[in-house]
């Protein structure tokens, strides 16, 4: 599922990388760990600094210990005459001193330089003073000049896999705003820097309007009429029996509608499911009125304590008045809970548009892609919450009725950047 896109995005990660890398390798060609791409650990940088730090303090500290021995001694001394011991120590006290004082300085010259580089950044506009700096604090920054290059292909990438444009924008900026100028320590590795900020990017798009569908489901009234709305053989019936089991699963009974009097031979079809399922189908004859199926549906169910209602309808485009004009009286005569856009992943920028198109003719609350199975891009499944504002709540993953998964965004982007998903 979804592999070529996978392998897209891999290759971003590993491009970006290599980039991000290479600024680090120009900060210090010599170092031998940044310089093989391996990125030093802030907790030896850290360390290091620290260390000097301590060696100054023990030195402080000596000098103080052998200013005391040398005040002891010169007591001493008027007291004894005796001064070889006394000389010896008044010199180490005073090399030691001497020590200090230059740490002092040194310290104090490093805080110059640290100021000197604030004050110049702004007035520097090449990443060099910045770079300089990062590598006497231990970070590094990523300048955007170093992500032009893998950006510019993750987007060809993303458009070429069926991501709508306006998704892949969004993307690319979030990748760019999460990653271009922050100041990072060492310790984050440029990979999982890389792959964070990408997770971010893909799961702020992917998951716009998610909602508790469960919970949904327990707080309302029963019987629960569900619509399902799209084009005709993207996998809609197919879905509402996969829904009746999914339903059944937890316990809740169902009956199915057929409010698609449309197409001839739908009858047959959906009652095919219905029986091997063996669940009630309420069908009227081809021509009928699609509210007045469900409404009788719902009748059916209020008399027999069936917890849900699975209504079909015709798939026709909204640019047919009659899907519009179909929605609004099942919407008025029946008044059901929620209004699922079906479409199969594999159609990627048709399904994104007819979902947008569904959408703005009858508000949808949620979708289901089918034949996520069969889809190696992915675009369909990553752009549709993004261009609808309605989250995606279920993937057909194959043609049997258990082959219904609900939508989880993390899972989602965990498919298409962990290895072993
Ligand atoms: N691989 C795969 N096939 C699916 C999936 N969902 C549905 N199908 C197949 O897609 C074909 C069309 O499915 P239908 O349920 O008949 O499509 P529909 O949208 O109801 O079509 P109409 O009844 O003509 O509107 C069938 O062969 C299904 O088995 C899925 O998630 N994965």
């Amino acid at each position: 599922m979804f592999d070529s896109l996978k392998e897209k995005l891999g290759s971003f990660r590993k491009d970006a990388e290599e980039a991000a890398e290479e600024n680090a390798e120009e900060l210090d060609p010599e170092d031998a760990d940044v310089a093989d791409g391996e990125v030093v650990d802030a907790a030896d940088v850290d360390g290091d600094e620290t260390a000097a730090g301590g060696e100054a303090t023990d030195d402080v500290t000596a000098s103080t210990d052998a200013a005391t021995a040398v005040d002891d001694a010169d007591t001493v001394d008027a007291d004894t005459g005796t001064s070889d011991a006394d000389a010896v120590g008044a010199t180490d006290a005073e090399t030691v001193d001497a020590d200090a004082a230059d740490a002092s300085a040194a310290a104090v010259d490093a805080d110059a330089d640290d100021d000197d580089t604030d004050d110049d950044e702004s007035s520097k506009s090449t990443g060099f003073a910045r770079k300089a700096k990062s590598l006497a604090t231990g970070k590094f920054v990523i300048e955007e000049e170093d992500l032009e290059g893998p950006l510019q292909e993750l987007e060809i990438a993303l458009l070429s896999s069926d991501v709508e444009m306006g998704v892949a924008q969004q993307i690319l900026d979030n990748i760019r705003e999460d990653l271009v100028g922050e100041t990072r320590k060492f310790t984050e590795s440029t990979g999982s820097v890389v792959e964070e900020a990408l997770r971010n990017a893909l799961y702020d798009v992917i998951s716009v309007g998610q909602f508790d569908f469960e919970q949904r489901v327990a707080e309302a009234d029963k019987p629960l009429v569900i619509i399902f709305t799209g084009v005709n053989g993207v996998g809609k019936t197919t879905s509402i029996a996969k829904m009746a089991r999914y339903f059944e699963e937890r316990g809740m009974s169902s009956v199915l509608a057929n409010g698609d009097t449309y197409r001839a031979g739908a009858n047959e079809q959906i009652r095919e499911h219905a029986n091997a399922l063996g669940k009630k189908l309420i069908a009227h004859e081809q021509g009928g009125d699609p509210a007045a199926v469900i409404y009788d549906a719902v009748e059916y169910a209020n008399a027999n304590d069936v917890d849900v209602v699975l209504g079909d309808t015709a798939g026709r485009l909204h640019t047919n008045e009659g899907l519009m004009d179909q929605l609004e009286k099942i919407g008025r005569v029946v008044g059901p809970d929620m209004t699922l856009f079906v479409d199969e992943a594999v159609a990627g920028q048709d399904a994104v548009q007819r979902a947008k198109q569904f959408n703005d003719a009858a508000e949808i609350d949620g979708a289901i892609l089918t034949k996520a199975d069969a889809d190696s891009n992915g675009g369909a499944a990553i752009s549709v919450a993004h261009v609808t504002g309605k989250p995606i709540l279920f993937l057909g993953v194959g043609q049997g009725y258990d082959h219904l998964e609900r939508f989880d965004p993390d899972r989602m982007v965990d498919r298409l950047l962990d290895d072993d998903e």
